[in-house]
């Protein structure tokens, strides 16, 4: 799939959006872009000079490498799985080359329908067929799944795969030692988030000491065709698990609180669920673009004696703050239940 490229100057600002199909990449220093996004070929390569921003900003496209032939296996295609794949075939990753697990035949379809090009039910035949194995069952689940991949697959099979654990709570050792001598067996852990179904994903990656770098760029390298993952200690995974995993569904809640609030003072539901989702994508770019701190933006909002800061003060009187840091902990603490 064809992509327009965008680069600009700073590393932070770079945003992968999908418009009509086509992947457009604002992306950092000029020049360095390809090199984190080493498997996008660039073409028609055109440097022109923003004016306003006084810096040389270049648009091009480019495509998937022809030789990129990983062969990417999901024990699991539910939510998380779909929007990782959805992520994946946006960004042109042929559908031969995703293959997934399922237990019922309504998630069967669901994968189907995602342009998945291997589907069954059968997690060992995944294993041997595939180069990285993702698992992506709930971590209830994924004891049994471990288990039966130990007991069914060659364990010098099992070595050569690498690993990729999206499941809340489970580490990278509880997975390895289940899967057989665990410093052998290749697994990285990764936490990404819904939107990687959009080429947005927000989260972070943590691997075993013994697990070969070359392995964890072969992760980085994929997810940066959708987005960028952050590098943490795995003792920090739990608090990406909360900031990145579950952040989206408490974001929503607060879409749907904003836009509740202005129906009650008589907006029409559609334009109060539009207007609040495009205020928060915009404070959000605003925030990402000026790079200030939020409590500095938050004061320009906030006229004297203005509207804002009744608002912001009800807020402060209704715990929102320590409801949301509340919530976080919580998150964490289920996660280290797992
Ligand atoms: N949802 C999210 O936003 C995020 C989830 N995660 C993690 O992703 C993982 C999956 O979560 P989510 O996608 O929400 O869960 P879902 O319940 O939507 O998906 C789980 C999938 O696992 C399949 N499954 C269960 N047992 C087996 C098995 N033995 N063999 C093959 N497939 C099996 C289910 O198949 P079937 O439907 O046929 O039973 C289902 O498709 C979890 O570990 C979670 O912690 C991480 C980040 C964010
Ligand atoms: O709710 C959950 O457990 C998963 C992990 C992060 C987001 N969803």
């Amino acid at each position: 799939m064809d992509c327009l490229l965008f680069e600009e100057k700073r590393e932070r600002e770079r945003d992968i959006n999908f418009v009509g199909g086509r992947m457009v990449l604002v992306a950092c220093f000029t020049g360095t872009a390809f090199r984190h996004l080493p498997w996008l070929v660039p073409h028609n390569r055109k440097d022109i000079f923003d004016s306003k921003k006084k810096r040389t900003v270049s648009i091009c496209s480019a495509r998937l490498q022809d030789n990129f032939t990983e062969r990417l296996g999901f024990i699991g295609c539910g939510h998380m799985a779909g929007a990782i794949i959805r992520g994946f075939i946006a960004a042109g990753i042929p559908g031969d080359l995703i293959h997934a697990t399922t237990r019922t035949q309504l998630s069967a379809d669901n994968a189907k329908q995602l342009g998945v090009g291997h589907i069954s039910s059968d997690n060992r035949h995944l294993v041997e067929s595939c180069d990285m194995i993702f698992l992506a069952v709930k971590p209830q689940s994924l004891d049994p799944v471990l288990r039966q991949l130990r007991e069914s697959v060659n364990s010098e099979v099992l070595y050569q795969k690498l690993f990729v654990s999206i499941a809340a709570g489970k580490t990278c050792e509880q997975i390895a030692s289940q899967l057989g001598e665990s410093n052998r067996v290749r697994v990285l852990r990764v936490m990404p988030n819904l939107p990687v179904a959009v080429g947005h994903v927000a989260g972070a990656y943590c691997a075993d000491r013994h697990v070969d770098p070359k392995d964890i760029d072969r992760v980085v390298k994929l997810f940066s065709l959708v987005g960028q993952l952050e590098q943490v200690d795995e003792n920090c995974m739990e608090a990406v698990t909360a900031l990145c995993g579950s952040g989206p569904a408490f974001v929503y809640m607060f879409l749907e609180a904003l836009a509740d609030g202005a129906v009650r003072q008589g907006l029409n539901r559609k334009v109060a669920n539009r207007l609040a989702l495009e205020m928060v994508y915009g404070a959000s770019k605003l925030a990402k673009k000026d790079d200030l701190h939020f409590a500095q933006l938050r004061n320009q909002v906030e006229s004297p004696a203005g509207t804002t800061v009744y608002g912001t003060a009800a807020l402060e009187s209704g715990h929102f703050r320590t409801a949301i840091i509340h919530a976080i902990q919580e998150a964490v603490q289920r996660a280290k239940q797992l």
